[in-house]
């Protein structure tokens, strides 16, 4: 098993003080990573005598919550006639085998051949949590207002981003949040982004040169993550961040955003269960105690705060405000004579903070899959270079969607390793649910819908539906990108996604908005990787999938990381 300390890992940049360079505000922290409490101090707020009301007052609602939920589920609920796998305990119910298993889909891809694509999993005390890989299932609830996020993710967005947020907002206010960005991620809108990706693909190259690693084993994720947020802030914020030289990595501070949000194990798998059941009011309070890790937060909404307004600032001395620009194209939304039109001044960076923060590990462990199955693929990875380096040397102007290996390997990965392999769902409303075939109940009979009630906990269980034999063919196990290049891609026809039947960015209303910019910045990144360095896995080695909101590489160890053997191609 190798030992952390004995790979070198390729850093963007210097220490963790230097994450944040000159183009942050003065004022901003000395080290922002470093939580400013005192970290021996007890974290939770009934230690300290003024909290105490509140800690039994927040216990009193989550327990009253829970026990009118579990009364609720009981009556009459047809999900609890399916058959499903038993939970070990009541506490955890299958939450640690669904999220915490040390190679993700370990039971999961196990349920699905046993209990088919429509069948309830334990949640936390004792939720029922219907998991959902049913093809006609999904795409009802994809074109549909039934479902919205859960709340416990809810609260999350609203607490990284703010209230505004397009990931929570619904009906005729989504759509018009839509309407006002998707231009900004249009197909022609995102090549003008080209020159932004080719650089930071550049600056990766040389970053990797510069450090000399050539023929260790290196851990090569952390750049890879850096190099893509280069991209993705620099567009949306229009200032070079230089990530990878060490300077302002929005990347890094997310990072510790995300690792204290998702990495509080069995603990955070009960809080998932217990957020619910906190009041709005209540919540907003919770978050202005002094709570370790929320300084984190602050600071990270004081940066990226003074970031957005300072670039509106320069847009509006400079009578620019309505431009193509990201941030000219919120500012320029100022009819406000509905109640769901128009973007305040105050909410233009939540609309950042929730691009920057939904681009980051997306993008960047995407792109970490996509190294992985390079290095572990000899073969394919010499004809990807000839590809790439063809595509170079040609003269003219790349079209990278034009790339065949390239794409069906990228679709591959997207499909392997779709970066959300299960997006949380609550119904809104009874409704009832069309299967494309049977599902047999625990007492024998067979039925092709299904009544849901309203506040039923679900999973789009993507990762899962990536796995049907029935889509995808007997080997939807194995890693093939070829099958991306058969005269049609797999599922097409079933109006799923938007490319064959693939849902990595989800479909319908709320298909991810940014999946252009994360194919161009991905597709740039690899092919350019691939043409100058080749790339094996060491003979140790460990990585698997991980479950940690996204689908991370962790090595045998349990910890975050890629490590790869690389060295100049021939
Ligand atoms: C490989 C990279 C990416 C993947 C696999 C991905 C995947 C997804 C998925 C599955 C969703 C749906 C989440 C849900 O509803 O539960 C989503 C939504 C979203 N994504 Fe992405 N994403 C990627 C990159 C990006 C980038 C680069 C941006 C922006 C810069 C972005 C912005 C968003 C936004 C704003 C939404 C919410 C859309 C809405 O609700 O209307 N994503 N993404």
């Amino acid at each position: 098993m190798p030992s952390h300390a004995s790979w070198p890992v390729s850093r963007p940049g210097k220490r963790a003080s230097d994450l944040l360079s000159s183009s942050l505000p003065p004022d901003f922290l000395e080290d922002p990573l470093v939580p400013r409490e005192n970290a021996k101090k007890p974290w939770y707020p009934c230690a300290s005598a003024p909290f105490t009301p509140m800690f039994f007052l927040l216990a009193l609602v989550v327990l009253g919550g829970l026990l009118a939920r579990f009364w609720r589920a009981r009556r009459n609920n047809a999900v609890l006639s399916l058959r499903g796998p038993e939970a070990p305990s009541f506490v955890f119910g299958n939450m640690l085998q669904l999220q915490g298993s040390a190679t993700y889909g370990e039971h999961e891809y196990k349920w699905l051949e046993e209990f088919g694509t429509v069948y309830p999993v334990k949640g936390c005390l004792g939720q029922t949590r219907l998991m959902i890989s049913d093809p006609e299932a999904l795409k009802y609830l994809l074109h549909n207002q039934s479902v919205s996020w859960a709340s416990t993710q809810q609260k999350s967005v609203k607490m990284l981003f703010g209230y505004d947020s397009l990931f929570i907002s619904r009906g005729t206010r989504h759509a018009h949040l839509r309407r006002i960005m998707n231009p900004w991620f249009s197909a022609s809108s995102v090549r003008t982004m080209l020159p932004i990706m080719r650089d930071a693909a550049q600056r990766l190259v040389e970053n990797w040169e510069s450090q000399g690693f050539f023929g260790k084993t290196v851990d090569i994720s952390p750049t890879l993550h850096t190099a893509s947020m280069d991209v993705i802030s620099e567009t949306l914020l229009e200032t070079p961040m230089h990530g990878l030289e060490g300077k302002t990595s929005l990347s890094q501070i997310q990072n510790v955003l995300i690792d204290n949000l998702s990495g509080a194990g069995n603990v955070g798998q009960l809080m998932e269960a217990v957020i619910p059941y906190i009041p709005d009011w209540l919540f907003k309070i919770l978050l202005r105690l002094p709570i370790p890790g929320l300084g984190t937060l602050k600071d990270y909404h004081r940066v990226t705060d003074d970031l957005t307004m300072k670039l509106l600032a320069a847009k509006r001395a400079a009578g620019e405000t309505s431009d193509r620009s990201f941030v000219g194209k919120l500012a320029s939304a100022n009819d406000f004579s509905r109640p769901w039109t128009g973007i305040k001044e105050k909410d233009i960076p939540v609309h950042v903070r929730s691009m920057l923060m939904a681009g980051d590990r997306t993008t960047g462990d995407t792109l970490s899959w996509a190294m992985y199955q390079i290095a572990r693929l000899p073969e394919f990875q010499a004809s990807l270079r000839k590809e790439a380096r063809a595509a170079q040397m040609s003269g003219e102007e790349i079209d990278y969607d034009k790339l065949p290996l390239l794409n069906a390997f990228l679709y591959e990965i997207l499909r392997y390793y779709p970066a959300l392999p299960l997006a949380d769902r609550i119904a809104v409303e009874d409704f009832v649910l069309p299967l494309s075939k049977p599902v047999i109940t625990k007492s024998g009979a067979s039925i092709t819908q299904l009544p849901i009630q309203k506040g039923q906990d679900i999973y789009l269980a993507l990762a899962s539906y990536h796995r049907m034999k029935s889509i995808w063919g007997e080997d939807a196990h194995e890693f093939r990108p070829s099958r991306w290049m058969e005269a049609e891609p797999p599922g097409n026809g079933l109006g799923m996604g938007q490319h064959g039947a693939l849902l990595a960015f989800l479909a319908g209303h709320g298909i991810c908005i940014g999946y252009r910019l994360a194919m161009l910045n991905i597709q740039v990144l690899v092919s350019t990787l691939v043409a100058k360095f080749a790339f094996a896995l060491p003979e140790d080695d460990s990585v698997r999938p991980s479950f940690v909101i996204t689908l991370v590489p962790k090595t045998g160890d349990g910890k975050s990381a890629l490590p790869v053997v690389v060295s100049m191609a021939d």
